[in-house]
């Protein structure tokens, strides 16, 4: 609860009308999410302008209302004008909160991919630990055990400040967040000071939204621009970044924060060799500060042993000595929809995986090419209202390296499924080799159960691009929809 005029502090105003005595009882910009006593922020969105519920709003028990425009209202709550009601929001809301994310340790996640998995590596290995952790991702957020519904990966300012202190209240000593592109350049992390920033890895995606690569390279480098020591509330702040990356010097550049590097190619500060692996799990060597550290994990892929680097590199920040992360990731169990494998006693390999982006694709794909004892058979499509371009470039992935494609829908969102399946296909044509087929089946079920059918002894089936989604978008509705369970009826039908 505080008083509206200890917050105005905050932030730039135009003017105040109406009653400036009232008591704020929370906030949002939501106006279905109005209490008696809240502040409702209009926002002007991407499909909506909030000042249009100011009225609902008021009716619904808010006692003052941030506005950029002129509203009329039937009751004298305070309004507040001011030039731009998300700058407002970014200044008030984590003020309103008192600043929850100073009071745990924080841990921030960017890059293209690999964000779920190393906030998941670093959760159960603070977790062996002992620590109360909360984590705040694409799958779901978490206080210790308990898992709430998310909408975004990283939620907008009144949401995760909401989290963020529920997490305080509940004794939560280190948060993980994943923290996407959209976020940082929408500053949806304002009020957030993080004590560990770490860099995954940045390839093609969401240039729908950034619009050219070095907008989407600014965005994530905002991350390690706040980590510098130069933003002083907390201290022994840090830095992990993966070196291998091409732009990973473009991202210590950003820092003045101490950087821990990590590597396959033996250029970082924490290093990976010997990489052996089978379809479950994958062994290899880390060395550390002139040690050698032998590592056992139950997930596959070089692009995991990356993920595990930049989750070791976290945990190293948090003072947990490498042998104890050795051991805590021993008992780690990947990520659910991320290289997930559908078993029912068949005599080859379903998998599912969340890959949806052309690197992603081209990880998973290339993963299943060293695994495989047979063909390979792709289902993937791609997601509408997203990154267009992304499209033929992940269909000539998936020709490159299956030997049958089903080219088929993710979430249409607003879009025409069969445009996007055809924006898919020109790269897949492009890339097709001699003796791969393919197939354009737009319904996903029909196109998982056509995959699953068709294997045959030692194949693999890749099934990309939904991984853990348990629904699909369509243009009018959301329908449940599950690739894990579609693979599985497809299996013992067989
Ligand atoms: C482009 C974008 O990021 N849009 C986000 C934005 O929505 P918007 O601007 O369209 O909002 P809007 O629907 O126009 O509404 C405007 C305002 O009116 C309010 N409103 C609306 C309806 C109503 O009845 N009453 C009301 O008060 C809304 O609460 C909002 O304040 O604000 C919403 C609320 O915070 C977000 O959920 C929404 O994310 C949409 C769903 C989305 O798809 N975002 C994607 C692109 C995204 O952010 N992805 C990233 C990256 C994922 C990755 O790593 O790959 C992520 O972090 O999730
Ligand atoms: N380090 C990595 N490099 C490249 N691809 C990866 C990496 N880690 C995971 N992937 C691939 O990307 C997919 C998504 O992984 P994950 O969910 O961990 O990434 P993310 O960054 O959280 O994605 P999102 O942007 O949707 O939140 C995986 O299913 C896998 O195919
Ligand atoms: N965080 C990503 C997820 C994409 C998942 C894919 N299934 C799709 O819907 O395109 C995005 O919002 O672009
Ligand atoms: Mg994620």
């Amino acid at each position: 609860m505080k008083k509206i005029t200890d917050l105005l502090t905050t932030t730039k105003i135009i003017s105040i009308t109406g009653n400036e005595t009232v008591t704020i009882t929370d906030i949002t910009a939501d106006s279905r999410q109005v209490k008696k006593g809240s502040l409702f922020i209009c926002l002007d969105g991407a499909t909506v302008d909030g000042h249009t519920f100011a009225q609902k709003a008021v009716d619904a028990g808010a006692v003052a209302l941030v506005v950029s425009k002129d509203v009329t209202v039937s009751s004298d709550v305070c309004i507040i004008k001011v030039e731009d009601t998300r700058q407002a929001m970014m200044d008030i809301v984590p003020s309103f909160f008192d600043y929850p994310a100073n009071k745990m340790r924080m841990i921030g996640v960017t890059g293209t991919n690999g964000k779920t998995t190393t906030t998941h590596m670093i959760r159960h290995i603070l977790r062996s630990q002992g620590h109360k952790v909360g984590i705040i991702g694409t799958i779901h957020i978490m206080i210790e055990d308990k898992s709430y519904p998310i909408h975004n990966t990283t939620p907008d300012v009144v949401d995760l400040q909401h989290i963020l202190n529920q997490m305080v209240n509940e004794g939560v000593t280190h948060c993980i967040m994943e923290v996407s592109s959209h976020a940082l350049a929408l500053g949806r992390v304002s009020g957030v000071e993080y004590d560990t920033a770490v860099f995954t890895n940045l390839t093609q995606d969401h240039l729908d939204f950034h619009k050219t690569f070095e907008n989407y390279l600014a965005a994530k480098c905002k991350l390690f621009e706040q980590v510098s020591a130069s933003n002083q509330v907390k201290t022994g702040k840090g830095a992990v970044i993966n070196i291998d990356d091409p732009y990973g010097h473009r991202v210590i550049e950003a820092t003045t924060a101490p950087t821990m590097t990590y590597s396959t190619q033996g250029k970082g500060t924490l290093n990976a060799h010997d990489v052996t692996m089978t379809s479950k799990t994958s062994t290899y060597t880390i060395e550390f500060d002139g040690k050698q550290y032998p590592i056992k994990m139950n997930t596959t892929g070089l692009f995991n042993v990356y993920n595990t680097l930049a989750a070791i590199g976290a945990c190293l920040y948090e003072n947990i000595s490498m042998e104890k992360i050795d051991e805590a990731l021993q008992s780690f169990r990947s990520v659910p929809g991320r290289f997930e494998l559908i078993e029912e006693g068949q005599d080859f390999a379903v998998v599912v995986d969340y890959a949806h982006t052309p690197d992603g694709l081209q990880n998973i794909l290339q993963t299943a090419q060293e695994i495989k004892e047979s063909k390979m058979i792709v289902v993937f499509g791609c997601g509408g209202d997203r990154d267009a371009t992304k499209r033929p470039i992940m269909g000539r992935i998936a020709a490159e390296f299956g030997d049958t494609i089903f080219v088929t829908s993710d979430n249409p969102r607003t879009e025409d499924p069969n445009q996007i399946v055809k924006d898919v296909e020109v790269g897949v044509k492009e890339g097709l080799r001699e003796g791969s087929t393919y197939e354009v089946v737009v319904d996903r079920k029909e196109a998982i159960k056509k995959a699953v059918r068709s294997a045959r002894t030692g194949d693999i089936v890749i099934i990309a691009g939904k991984g853990h989604e348990d629904y699909q978008i369509l243009k009018d509705r959301t329908i449940h929809f599950d690739d894990r369970e579609v693979a599985r009826e497809a299996l013992k039908e067989k």
